[in-house]
């Protein structure tokens, strides 16, 4: 369905970025310009939920906002359903849902309000709109909060709402950054829920995540991004397989186990 080939970009470099989580200096760093994502090719296969993992600044969201066309590769190519987006974008936009890091969301409407505002946007009759919302109001459990103002609702809520308006359209590939980070138990659990639901219906899901639970619970393929390149594509039993562990977080800290800084005893004897 999705098939990603040799995706690189660059930003120009920011004096923050000069070293990495460890503390040293970052080998994406080249003159000018940190080499945020290099060469990445994957694909995402119908009805399939991809997980995306990386450490912090591994580059997850800049792909995902490359997928979602919000920025542009500086290299590489991508393919929806065999065709190059390029060719028509416009098309390509219609068949996938975004969710950011931020939600884009109007505090001053109710959910309820900024539901139909972005259902009318792409092209929903009124009757439509209203029929998808309360479809989409039961799926991710908002009806006790729709009608009130979004500068009410807790972080949960508002994430709900912006879950619910990337797949208003009915895409049939839903982009998630990270979808649950900051949430408490229960809107965690319906927005995991929700997108079982959606990969039933047939939605492929692409989402970013640091929790392994989601990752074992939800996910048929997962990718490994270490320092802008793609460590690893495959399933969970490929992964252990490949680094010879059992447990899932312990396969994916061997494949990033240069990067661990190692606690020294020895700098905090009195
Ligand atoms: N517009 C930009 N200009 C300069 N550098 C950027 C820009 N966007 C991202 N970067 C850098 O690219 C790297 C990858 O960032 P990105 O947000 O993609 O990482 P991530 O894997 O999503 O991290 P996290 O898990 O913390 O969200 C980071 O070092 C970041 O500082």
């Amino acid at each position: 369905m999705l098939n990603l080939n040799g995706i690189s970009k660059r930003f120009l470099l920011n004096q923050a970025d000069k070293v990495n989580q460890a503390g040293m200096p970052d080998p994406r760093i080249q003159g000018r310009y940190f080499q945020a994502l290099e060469q990445i090719s994957l694909d995402c296969k119908p009805g399939e939920v991809l997980g995306l993992l990386g450490q912090n600044g591994a580059g997850k969201t800049t792909l995902l906002r490359i997928l979602s066309t919000a920025l542009t590769p500086d290299q590489g190519d991508i393919q929806f359903n065999h065709q190059r987006i390029k060719q028509d974008i416009k098309l390509y936009r219609k068949q996938i849902g975004f969710l950011s890091g931020t939600t884009g969301l109007y505090e001053r409407l109710s959910g309820y309000e900024n539901l139909i505002y972005f259902a009318r946007l792409y092209g929903l009759s009124k009757t439509e709109a209203a029929n998808r919302i309360r479809q989409l109001a039961s799926g991710l459990n908002l009806n006790d909060f729709l009608h009130r103002k979004l500068s009410e609702y807790s972080t949960g809520m508002k994430q709900r709402i912006a879950i619910a308006r990337a797949v208003l359209h009915q895409p049939k590939l839903v982009i998630l950054d990270e979808p649950t980070t900051g949430l408490d138990i229960i809107a965690k659990e319906v927005i995991l829920d929700f997108i079982t639901y959606l990969n039933k219906q047939g939605v492929s899901v692409i989402f970013s995540t640091h929790d392994m639970s989601e990752v074992s619970r939800l996910c048929h393929r997962v990718c490994l991004i270490h320092q802008g390149k793609n460590q690893f594509i495959g399933t969970i039993e490929q992964l252990k397989q490949q680094t010879q562990t059992v447990e899932l977080h312990q396969a994916i800290l061997s494949l990033m186990s240069s990067e661990i800084p190692k606690f020294k005893m020895e700098q905090i004897s009195c």
